[in-house]
Protein backbone atom coordinates (compact mmCIF):
# COMPACT_ATOMS: atom_id res chain seq x y z
CA UNK A 1 0.00 0.00 0.00
CA UNK A 2 1.89 2.71 -1.05
CA UNK A 3 1.29 6.01 0.87
CA UNK A 4 1.76 9.62 -0.86
CA UNK A 5 -1.12 11.68 0.15
CA UNK A 6 -1.99 12.47 3.88
CA UNK A 7 -4.37 14.66 5.34
CA UNK A 8 -4.39 15.66 9.05
CA UNK A 9 -7.49 16.81 10.89
CA UNK A 10 -6.92 19.44 13.53
CA UNK A 11 -4.25 22.38 12.93
CA UNK A 12 -3.72 22.41 17.03
CA UNK A 13 -0.75 21.31 18.38
CA UNK A 14 -0.36 17.95 17.69
CA UNK A 15 -2.01 17.95 13.91
CA UNK A 16 0.18 20.98 12.96
CA UNK A 17 3.22 19.08 14.42
CA UNK A 18 2.12 15.65 12.41
CA UNK A 19 1.45 17.80 9.20
CA UNK A 20 5.13 19.09 9.81
CA UNK A 21 6.64 16.19 9.97
CA UNK A 22 4.94 14.38 7.39
CA UNK A 23 6.16 17.23 4.97
CA UNK A 24 9.43 17.09 5.85
CA UNK A 25 9.61 13.51 5.09
CA UNK A 26 8.43 14.25 1.67
CA UNK A 27 4.73 13.57 1.43
CA UNK A 28 1.65 15.98 0.14
CA UNK A 29 -0.10 16.60 3.42
CA UNK A 30 -3.24 18.25 3.75
CA UNK A 31 -3.80 20.73 7.11
CA UNK A 32 -7.92 20.25 8.17
CA UNK A 33 -9.33 22.50 10.49
CA UNK A 34 -12.80 23.82 11.15
CA UNK A 35 -11.47 28.01 11.00
CA UNK A 36 -9.16 29.66 8.96
CA UNK A 37 -7.84 31.61 12.14
CA UNK A 38 -6.81 27.82 13.38
CA UNK A 39 -4.96 26.73 9.67
CA UNK A 40 -3.66 30.39 10.28
CA UNK A 41 -2.10 29.22 13.75
CA UNK A 42 -0.75 25.87 13.01
CA UNK A 43 1.11 26.88 9.71
CA UNK A 44 2.70 30.18 11.94
CA UNK A 45 4.08 27.01 14.22
CA UNK A 46 5.18 25.01 11.47
CA UNK A 47 7.06 28.03 9.97
CA UNK A 48 8.63 29.04 13.01
CA UNK A 49 9.77 25.52 13.56
CA UNK A 50 11.23 25.18 10.19
CA UNK A 51 12.75 28.58 10.27
CA UNK A 52 14.52 27.86 13.29
CA UNK A 53 15.83 24.32 11.74
CA UNK A 54 16.95 27.30 9.04
CA UNK A 55 19.18 29.32 11.75
CA UNK A 56 20.73 25.85 13.15
CA UNK A 57 22.12 25.03 10.15
CA UNK A 58 20.20 21.81 9.68
CA UNK A 59 17.95 22.93 6.82
CA UNK A 60 18.38 25.75 3.74
CA UNK A 61 15.64 27.89 2.87
CA UNK A 62 15.20 26.19 -0.48
CA UNK A 63 14.53 23.09 1.74
CA UNK A 64 11.78 25.07 4.01
CA UNK A 65 10.20 26.58 1.40
CA UNK A 66 10.03 23.08 -0.38
CA UNK A 67 7.90 21.84 2.86
CA UNK A 68 5.66 24.83 3.27
CA UNK A 69 5.23 24.02 -0.58
CA UNK A 70 3.86 20.40 0.35
CA UNK A 71 1.24 21.62 3.05
CA UNK A 72 -2.16 22.64 1.48
CA UNK A 73 -4.82 24.08 3.70
CA UNK A 74 -8.48 22.38 4.10
CA UNK A 75 -11.29 23.63 5.79
CA UNK A 76 -13.36 20.84 4.36
CA UNK A 77 -13.22 16.96 5.25
CA UNK A 78 -14.51 16.60 1.43
CA UNK A 79 -10.76 17.44 0.56
CA UNK A 80 -10.11 13.82 1.65
CA UNK A 81 -11.23 12.38 -2.05
CA UNK A 82 -7.81 11.93 -2.90
CA UNK A 83 -6.39 10.67 0.46
CA UNK A 84 -4.25 7.58 1.05
CA UNK A 85 -4.26 7.96 4.86
CA UNK A 86 -6.00 10.30 7.04
CA UNK A 87 -4.36 11.28 10.55
CA UNK A 88 -7.08 12.75 12.84
CA UNK A 89 -6.16 14.70 15.64
CA UNK A 90 -8.85 16.71 16.55
CA UNK A 91 -10.05 17.40 20.15
CA UNK A 92 -10.48 14.48 22.52
CA UNK A 93 -14.37 13.42 22.61
CA UNK A 94 -15.69 10.76 20.88
CA UNK A 95 -18.61 12.15 19.63
CA UNK A 96 -16.48 14.90 17.61
CA UNK A 97 -14.45 11.74 17.07
CA UNK A 98 -16.83 9.85 15.48
CA UNK A 99 -18.93 12.33 13.40
CA UNK A 100 -15.16 12.92 11.89
CA UNK A 101 -14.76 9.22 10.98
CA UNK A 102 -18.41 8.74 9.37
CA UNK A 103 -17.99 11.41 6.92
CA UNK A 104 -14.19 10.20 6.48
CA UNK A 105 -16.22 6.64 5.50
CA UNK A 106 -18.16 8.55 2.90
CA UNK A 107 -15.51 10.80 1.43
CA UNK A 108 -12.01 9.12 1.62
CA UNK A 109 -11.31 6.77 -1.51
CA UNK A 110 -11.82 3.12 -0.47
CA UNK A 111 -8.34 2.02 0.18
CA UNK A 112 -7.45 4.89 2.52
CA UNK A 113 -6.14 4.17 5.65
CA UNK A 114 -8.18 6.37 8.78
CA UNK A 115 -5.64 6.60 11.56
CA UNK A 116 -6.64 8.72 14.71
CA UNK A 117 -3.55 10.40 17.22
CA UNK A 118 -6.23 10.19 20.22
CA UNK A 119 -4.71 10.00 23.37
CA UNK A 120 -6.72 7.37 24.93
CA UNK A 121 -10.48 6.38 23.22
CA UNK A 122 -10.78 3.09 22.24
CA UNK A 123 -9.92 3.07 18.47
CA UNK A 124 -12.29 -0.61 18.04
CA UNK A 125 -14.99 2.18 18.80
CA UNK A 126 -13.84 5.26 16.23
CA UNK A 127 -13.52 2.20 13.94
CA UNK A 128 -17.14 1.01 14.57
CA UNK A 129 -18.91 3.99 12.85
CA UNK A 130 -17.65 3.44 9.77
CA UNK A 131 -17.75 0.45 6.86
CA UNK A 132 -13.91 -0.18 7.00
CA UNK A 133 -13.00 -1.28 10.71
CA UNK A 134 -9.97 -2.94 9.48
CA UNK A 135 -8.53 0.06 7.51
CA UNK A 136 -8.80 2.04 11.13
CA UNK A 137 -6.02 1.93 13.07
CA UNK A 138 -4.35 4.57 16.17
CA UNK A 139 -0.65 6.46 15.55
CA UNK A 140 -0.26 7.85 18.61
CA UNK A 141 2.59 10.72 18.20
CA UNK A 142 3.91 12.41 21.48
CA UNK A 143 4.19 16.27 22.40
CA UNK A 144 6.29 17.95 20.43
CA UNK A 145 5.95 16.27 17.28
CA UNK A 146 8.86 17.11 15.61
CA UNK A 147 10.83 16.26 19.02
CA UNK A 148 9.51 13.15 19.67
CA UNK A 149 10.90 9.54 18.75
CA UNK A 150 8.03 7.17 19.91
CA UNK A 151 4.89 6.53 17.94
CA UNK A 152 1.98 4.43 19.95
CA UNK A 153 0.42 2.55 17.26
CA UNK A 154 -3.12 0.60 18.08
CA UNK A 155 -4.40 -2.38 16.56
CA UNK A 156 -8.15 -1.93 17.21
CA UNK A 157 -10.17 -5.53 16.99
CA UNK A 158 -10.61 -5.23 13.43
CA UNK A 159 -7.40 -3.94 11.85
CA UNK A 160 -5.71 -5.77 9.24
CA UNK A 161 -1.94 -6.63 9.32
CA UNK A 162 -1.68 -5.34 5.98
CA UNK A 163 -2.52 -1.89 7.82
CA UNK A 164 -0.82 -2.26 10.68
CA UNK A 165 2.70 -2.46 8.19
CA UNK A 166 1.75 0.00 6.07
CA UNK A 167 1.50 2.59 9.10
CA UNK A 168 4.86 0.75 10.85
CA UNK A 169 6.74 1.62 7.24
CA UNK A 170 5.23 5.30 7.43
CA UNK A 171 6.28 5.58 10.71
CA UNK A 172 9.47 4.84 9.88
CA UNK A 173 9.97 7.23 6.93
CA UNK A 174 9.18 9.69 9.77
CA UNK A 175 12.22 8.76 11.02
CA UNK A 176 10.11 8.09 14.12
CA UNK A 177 10.02 4.64 16.15
CA UNK A 178 7.06 2.83 16.03
CA UNK A 179 5.78 0.76 19.11
CA UNK A 180 2.53 -1.68 19.15
CA UNK A 181 0.38 -2.22 21.52
CA UNK A 182 -3.51 -3.54 21.57
CA UNK A 183 -6.55 -1.43 22.34
CA UNK A 184 -7.19 -1.03 25.95
CA UNK A 185 -8.09 2.30 28.28
CA UNK A 186 -5.27 4.67 27.66
CA UNK A 187 -3.08 2.40 25.38
CA UNK A 188 0.28 1.57 27.51
CA UNK A 189 2.08 5.35 27.44
CA UNK A 190 -1.09 7.63 28.76
CA UNK A 191 -2.04 4.52 31.27
CA UNK A 192 0.72 4.94 32.90
CA UNK A 193 1.87 8.37 32.53
CA UNK A 194 -1.61 10.03 33.44
CA UNK A 195 -2.19 8.73 36.83
CA UNK A 196 1.22 10.33 37.77
CA UNK A 197 0.10 13.80 36.61
CA UNK A 198 -3.79 13.06 38.53
CA UNK A 199 -1.34 12.05 41.28
CA UNK A 200 0.69 14.99 41.11
CA UNK A 201 -2.69 17.20 41.07
CA UNK A 202 -3.64 15.54 44.27
CA UNK A 203 -0.50 16.07 45.64
CA UNK A 204 -0.82 19.78 45.50
CA UNK A 205 -4.66 19.41 46.24
CA UNK A 206 -3.94 18.45 49.23
CA UNK A 207 -1.28 21.14 49.70
CA UNK A 208 1.74 18.56 50.12
CA UNK A 209 3.80 21.00 48.62
CA UNK A 210 3.94 24.24 46.28
CA UNK A 211 3.51 23.05 42.23
CA UNK A 212 6.96 24.28 42.22
CA UNK A 213 8.35 21.98 44.88
CA UNK A 214 6.32 19.29 42.77
CA UNK A 215 7.75 19.75 39.69
CA UNK A 216 11.07 19.80 41.49
CA UNK A 217 10.95 16.76 43.14
CA UNK A 218 10.39 14.78 40.65
CA UNK A 219 12.60 16.86 37.66
CA UNK A 220 15.49 16.25 39.85
CA UNK A 221 14.32 13.12 41.88
CA UNK A 222 13.54 10.96 38.50
CA UNK A 223 15.19 13.10 35.93
CA UNK A 224 12.04 14.17 34.54
CA UNK A 225 12.93 16.32 31.50
CA UNK A 226 9.48 18.56 33.24
CA UNK A 227 7.15 18.07 36.71
CA UNK A 228 4.34 16.54 36.44
CA UNK A 229 2.21 19.71 36.35
CA UNK A 230 4.75 21.90 34.03
CA UNK A 231 3.86 18.40 31.72
CA UNK A 232 0.00 18.42 32.31
CA UNK A 233 -0.07 22.04 31.59
CA UNK A 234 2.11 21.30 28.04
CA UNK A 235 -0.42 18.42 27.35
CA UNK A 236 -3.52 20.59 27.76
CA UNK A 237 -5.74 20.29 31.13
CA UNK A 238 -8.72 19.49 28.98
CA UNK A 239 -6.78 16.38 27.26
CA UNK A 240 -5.52 15.10 30.63
CA UNK A 241 -9.11 15.20 31.96
CA UNK A 242 -10.26 13.36 29.26
CA UNK A 243 -7.71 10.91 29.61
CA UNK A 244 -8.24 10.13 33.23
CA UNK A 245 -12.07 10.06 32.44
CA UNK A 246 -11.44 7.12 29.47
CA UNK A 247 -9.46 5.47 32.05
CA UNK A 248 -11.65 5.78 35.15
CA UNK A 249 -14.73 4.48 32.83
CA UNK A 250 -12.94 1.99 31.07
CA UNK A 251 -11.40 -0.01 33.82
CA UNK A 252 -14.36 0.95 36.27
CA UNK A 253 -11.55 1.48 38.84
CA UNK A 254 -11.59 4.47 41.63
CA UNK A 255 -7.70 4.37 41.31
CA UNK A 256 -8.27 6.55 38.31
CA UNK A 257 -10.99 9.20 39.49
CA UNK A 258 -9.73 12.87 38.03
CA UNK A 259 -8.76 15.13 40.83
CA UNK A 260 -11.62 17.96 41.46
CA UNK A 261 -8.66 20.42 40.97
CA UNK A 262 -8.02 19.17 37.60
CA UNK A 263 -11.81 19.32 37.17
CA UNK A 264 -12.02 22.58 38.58
CA UNK A 265 -9.43 24.34 36.43
CA UNK A 266 -10.69 22.85 33.11
CA UNK A 267 -13.99 24.44 34.60
CA UNK A 268 -12.64 27.97 34.35
CA UNK A 269 -10.73 27.72 31.18
CA UNK A 270 -7.41 27.13 32.61
CA UNK A 271 -6.47 24.72 29.93
CA UNK A 272 -2.26 25.31 30.15
CA UNK A 273 -0.45 26.47 27.87
CA UNK A 274 -2.69 27.17 24.84
CA UNK A 275 -4.66 29.18 27.31
CA UNK A 276 -1.77 30.92 28.66
CA UNK A 277 -3.24 29.91 32.34
CA UNK A 278 -2.93 26.50 33.87
CA UNK A 279 -1.11 25.55 36.96
CA UNK A 280 1.45 28.75 35.76
CA UNK A 281 0.97 31.26 33.39
CA UNK A 282 2.33 32.06 30.07
CA UNK A 283 2.98 35.08 28.02
C1 LIG B 1 -0.80 13.16 26.20
C2 LIG B 1 -0.41 12.15 25.22
O1 LIG B 1 -1.31 11.52 24.63
C3 LIG B 1 0.99 11.73 24.92
C4 LIG B 1 2.04 12.75 25.13
O2 LIG B 1 2.46 13.39 24.21
S1 LIG B 1 2.59 12.94 26.69
C5 LIG B 1 3.87 14.13 26.55
C6 LIG B 1 5.16 13.50 26.09
N1 LIG B 1 6.15 14.52 26.04
C7 LIG B 1 6.98 14.76 27.07
O3 LIG B 1 6.97 14.06 28.07
C8 LIG B 1 7.89 15.93 26.90
C9 LIG B 1 8.71 16.20 28.13
N2 LIG B 1 9.57 17.35 27.89
C10 LIG B 1 10.71 17.27 27.15
O4 LIG B 1 11.08 16.23 26.64
C11 LIG B 1 11.50 18.54 27.01
O5 LIG B 1 11.17 19.43 28.06
C12 LIG B 1 11.26 19.26 25.63
C13 LIG B 1 11.77 18.38 24.49
C14 LIG B 1 9.81 19.61 25.39
C15 LIG B 1 12.03 20.57 25.64
O6 LIG B 1 13.36 20.26 25.87
P1 LIG B 1 14.35 21.24 26.67
O7 LIG B 1 15.70 20.65 26.56
O8 LIG B 1 13.77 21.51 28.00
O9 LIG B 1 14.19 22.61 25.95
P2 LIG B 1 14.88 23.17 24.65
O10 LIG B 1 16.38 23.17 24.78
O11 LIG B 1 14.19 24.47 24.45
O12 LIG B 1 14.44 22.19 23.49
C16 LIG B 1 15.17 21.04 23.08
C17 LIG B 1 14.91 20.86 21.60
O13 LIG B 1 13.51 20.62 21.35
C18 LIG B 1 12.98 21.61 20.45
N3 LIG B 1 11.61 21.94 20.89
C19 LIG B 1 11.23 22.23 22.15
N4 LIG B 1 9.90 22.45 22.18
C20 LIG B 1 9.45 22.28 20.91
C21 LIG B 1 8.18 22.36 20.31
N5 LIG B 1 7.07 22.63 21.02
N6 LIG B 1 8.08 22.12 18.97
C22 LIG B 1 9.17 21.83 18.22
N7 LIG B 1 10.41 21.73 18.76
C23 LIG B 1 10.54 21.96 20.08
C24 LIG B 1 13.91 22.79 20.59
O14 LIG B 1 13.92 23.57 19.43
C25 LIG B 1 15.25 22.12 20.81
O15 LIG B 1 15.76 21.66 19.58
P3 LIG B 1 17.33 21.75 19.27
O16 LIG B 1 18.07 21.44 20.52
O17 LIG B 1 17.51 20.74 18.20
O18 LIG B 1 17.49 23.13 18.83
N1 LIG C 1 -1.72 17.45 23.75
C1 LIG C 1 -0.99 16.36 23.75
O1 LIG C 1 0.06 16.30 24.40
C2 LIG C 1 -1.42 15.18 22.95
C3 LIG C 1 -2.67 15.11 22.39
N2 LIG C 1 -3.03 14.01 21.66
C4 LIG C 1 -4.36 13.92 21.06
O2 LIG C 1 -4.35 14.69 19.86
C5 LIG C 1 -5.65 15.26 19.64
C6 LIG C 1 -5.51 16.76 19.50
O3 LIG C 1 -4.93 17.30 20.68
P1 LIG C 1 -4.23 18.74 20.68
O4 LIG C 1 -3.57 18.98 19.38
O5 LIG C 1 -3.47 18.81 21.94
O6 LIG C 1 -5.52 19.68 20.80
P2 LIG C 1 -5.70 21.21 20.35
O7 LIG C 1 -6.83 21.73 21.17
O8 LIG C 1 -4.38 21.91 20.36
O9 LIG C 1 -6.13 21.09 18.81
C7 LIG C 1 -7.30 20.49 18.34
C8 LIG C 1 -7.67 21.20 17.06
O10 LIG C 1 -8.70 20.46 16.40
C9 LIG C 1 -9.71 21.38 16.01
N3 LIG C 1 -10.98 20.67 15.85
C10 LIG C 1 -11.93 20.39 16.78
N4 LIG C 1 -12.96 19.74 16.20
C11 LIG C 1 -12.65 19.60 14.89
C12 LIG C 1 -13.31 19.05 13.76
N5 LIG C 1 -14.53 18.52 13.89
N6 LIG C 1 -12.71 19.10 12.55
C13 LIG C 1 -11.49 19.66 12.39
N7 LIG C 1 -10.82 20.22 13.44
C14 LIG C 1 -11.39 20.19 14.66
C15 LIG C 1 -9.73 22.41 17.13
O11 LIG C 1 -10.41 23.58 16.75
P3 LIG C 1 -11.10 24.50 17.94
O12 LIG C 1 -9.98 24.96 18.81
O13 LIG C 1 -11.77 25.57 17.16
O14 LIG C 1 -12.05 23.57 18.66
C16 LIG C 1 -8.22 22.61 17.30
O15 LIG C 1 -7.71 23.51 16.34
C17 LIG C 1 -6.54 14.80 20.81
O16 LIG C 1 -7.21 13.62 20.44
C18 LIG C 1 -5.50 14.51 21.89
O17 LIG C 1 -5.94 13.58 22.84
C19 LIG C 1 -2.17 12.98 21.42
C20 LIG C 1 -0.90 13.03 21.91
C21 LIG C 1 -0.43 14.11 22.75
Amino acid sequence: MAIQNVMVIGAGQMGSGIAQVCAQAGFNVKLNDMKQEAYDRGIGTITKNLSRNVEKGRMTEDEKAAVLGRITPSLDLKDAHDADIVIEAAVENMEIKHSIFKTLDEVAPKHAILASNTSSLPITEIAAVTNRPEQVIGMHFMNPVPVMKLVEIIRGLATSDEVYQAVEEMTLKLSKTPVECNDFPGFVANRILMPMINEAIFTLQEGVATKEAIDDIMKLGMNHPMGPLQLADFIGLDTCLYIMEVLHEGFGDSKYRPSPLLRQYVKAGWLGKKTGRGFYEYS
